[in-house]
């Protein structure tokens, strides 16, 4: 059987190393190429602490992506370049998993057009650990009898968007299945501005940012004299890559835009 052929963008990058790593190790697939703004014209395996794979990098996508035959393209990097990656993907005919956050609404629906003219795949998932996926659809579940929502997320200090991708995703799961409501006293008033966090439905987000975390999700429900917490923890990288392997493997017999690793998960 022919190999996944892969282009990781961002390999440098705290996830982009650990999806080389997955690449290389996994049977099934190869690296053919990777995107790194800083070593174009080099080979990955002259990237310091990346393994020892000949593959070319390049700066370009177009150049990349015009030069070498790639199925799927893996992006970690950030919104705005990861934006421009998944475009000039699906104008080559390949198929992207993102795990870039930071994605506007806009920005998904323009790439589900685009996914859907080119009759391509296209996965994007803003977190791929199961266990995370798990907390989501829990929380959606939860909500339908606990209205009363606040999601905490916890990340490195290192991260560039708040809130995070997963407690974007979790609250729009919750509103398909909470009723709508504006949530605390009708009267309350914040005398320090973001106190409350930010309001999504009536809901309430908060975001945490230190260093020792790595990605940490708490959702809590509360009720009359009763409170339900679902907590999920990253603990590295690695918890991310079982999700990066499923999303290439899905992606090459899809034909759509897939946002959320749960559609997929069985
Ligand atoms: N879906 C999931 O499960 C997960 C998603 N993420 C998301 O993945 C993304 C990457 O996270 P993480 O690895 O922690 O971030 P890092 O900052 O460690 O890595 C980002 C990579 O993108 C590159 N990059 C940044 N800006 C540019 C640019 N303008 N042009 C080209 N390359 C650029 C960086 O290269 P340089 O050094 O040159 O800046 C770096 O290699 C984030 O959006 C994060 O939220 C993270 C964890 C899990
Ligand atoms: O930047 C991170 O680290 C993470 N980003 C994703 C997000 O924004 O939800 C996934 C995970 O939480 C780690």
């Amino acid at each position: 059987m022919e190999k996944i052929k892969i282009v990781v963008a961002g390999p440098r990058g705290r996830m982009g190393r650990e999806a080389v790593k997955l690449v290389h190790e996994t049977g099934e697939f190869e690296l053919v190429a990777a995107l790194d703004r800083k070593h174009g014209g080099m080979l990955v395996k002259d990237i310091e602490g990346l393994p020892a794979i000949d593959a070319p990098v390049y700066s370009d996508i177009e150049e990349c992506l015009s030069l070498v035959r790639a199925d799927v393209l893996i992006d970690l990097t950030t919104p705005e370049v990861g934006m421009k990656h998944t475009v000039a993907a699906l104008n080559h005919g390949v198929r992207p998993v993102v795990g870039t956050t930071g994605f506007s609404k806009e920005d998904i629906q323009e790439l589900e057009a685009l996914t859907a003219e080119k009759d391509l795949g296209c996965i994007i998932a803003p977190n791929f650990a199961v266990g995370a996926i798990l907390m989501m659809k829990f929380s959606q579940m939860a909500a339908k009898y606990f209205p009363d929502v606040e999601i905490i997320e916890m990340h490195h200090d290192q991260k560039l968007d708040a809130p995070s991708g997963t407690a974007v995703k979790t609250a729009d799961l919750i509103m398909e299945t909470r009723t709508k409501k504006t949530q605390g006293h009708p009267s309350e008033k914040e005398t320090l501005a973001g106190a409350r966090g930010a309001n999504i439905d009536g809901m309430r987000i908060h975001s945490v940012r230190l260093p020792g975390l790595v990605a940490h999700q708490q959702v809590m429900f509360g009720s009359d004299g009763q409170m339900l917490t679902l907590r999920h923890d990253s603990f590295n990288r690695a918890s991310f890559m079982s999700g990066v392997k499923l999303a290439v493997e899905n992606v090459m017999k899809m034909n759509v835009l897939v946002y959320g690793l749960e559609n997929i998960l069985e």
